[in-house]
C-alpha cells in the first residue's frame, strides 16, 4: 500500500499535533455544552475517533454517510444521504466532523439539512481544507490544515475506497490511476 504513494502531504506527527489543537479549542468552545459530534462517514472515522479523545468533555456521537464521489475523482454533485441520524437534533449544539472539505458541496447540503432540523448551533471542524478547489463558499469554523489543490489519499481519505488505513495523507503514484 504505502509503495503507491508519490508524497506526504500531512505526516503521523503534524495530524496528531492538529488534532491536539483542534480538542482543545473546541474544549474551549463547548464546555457545559454538552455537543453532538456527527461524524461524515465513512472519511471523517478515523479523525473524529482521535478528536473526540484530545476533547476530552462530557459530549455524544453520532454518524451520517453521505457520499457524492463514489470511485471518481470528482464530486458528481449529487449528495446522497446512505444513513441519515437516528436522533433529534433541535435545541443542541452540534460539531460536524469532517476529513475534506473539497468543493463544499457536501458540507453546503448537511449545513441545510440540520438547520432545518432546529439545531442550536452548527459548527464545521475539518481536518483538512482544499480551498483552491472550492466552488461553493462555505464557512468553516475549525480547520486543522490548508492542502493543495491534489488529489488526496490516507487517514479516512479514500481512492476506490482504499488507502483510508495510511497513518499519514498523501498523493498516490499516477501509475496507480492509469
Ligand atoms: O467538499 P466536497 O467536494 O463535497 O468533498 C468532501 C467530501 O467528499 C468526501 O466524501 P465522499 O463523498 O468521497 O464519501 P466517503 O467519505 O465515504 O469517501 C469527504 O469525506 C467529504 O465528505
Ligand atoms: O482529495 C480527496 N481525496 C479523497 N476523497 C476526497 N473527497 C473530496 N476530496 C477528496
Ligand atoms: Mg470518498
Amino acid at each position: 500500500m504505502r509503495e503507491d504513494i508519490e508524497k506526504v502531504i500531512v505526516s503521523t506527527d503534524q495530524i496528531h499535533e492538529i488534532v491536539e489543537r483542534l480538542g482543545k479549542q473546541l474544549h474551549d468552545d463547548y464546555r457545559d455544552k454538552n455537543p453532538i459530534f456527527i461524524c461524515i462517514l465513512k472519511g471523517a472515522v478515523i479523525f473524529m475517533t482521535d478528536l473526540i479523545r484530545a476533547y476530552d468533555d462530557l459530549s455524544e456521537i453520532e454518524f451520517m454517510d453521505v457520499s457524492s464521489y463514489g470511485d471518481a475523482f470528482e464530486s458528481s454533485g449529487e449528495v446522497r444521504i446512505i444513513k441519515d441520524l437516528d436522533v433529534p437534533v433541535n435545541g443542541r449544539h452540534i460539531v460536524i466532523v469532517e476529513d475534506i472539505i473539497d468543493t463544499g458541496r457536501t458540507l453546503a447540503a448537511l449545513i441545510k439539512l440540520l438547520d432545518s432540523r432546529g439545531a442550536a448551533s452548527i459548527k464545521i471542524c475539518s481536518l483538512l481544507s482544499k480551498e483552491a478547489h472550492r466552488l461553493i463558499n462555505v464557512h468553516v469554523d475549525y480547520i486543522g490544515v490548508e492542502v493543495p489543490d491534489e488529489f488526496l489519499v490516507g487517514y479516512g481519505l479514500d481512492y476506490k475506497n482504499q488507502y483510508r488505513n495510511l497513518p499519514f495523507i498523501g498523493v498516490l503514484k499516477p501509475k496507480i490511476y492509469e
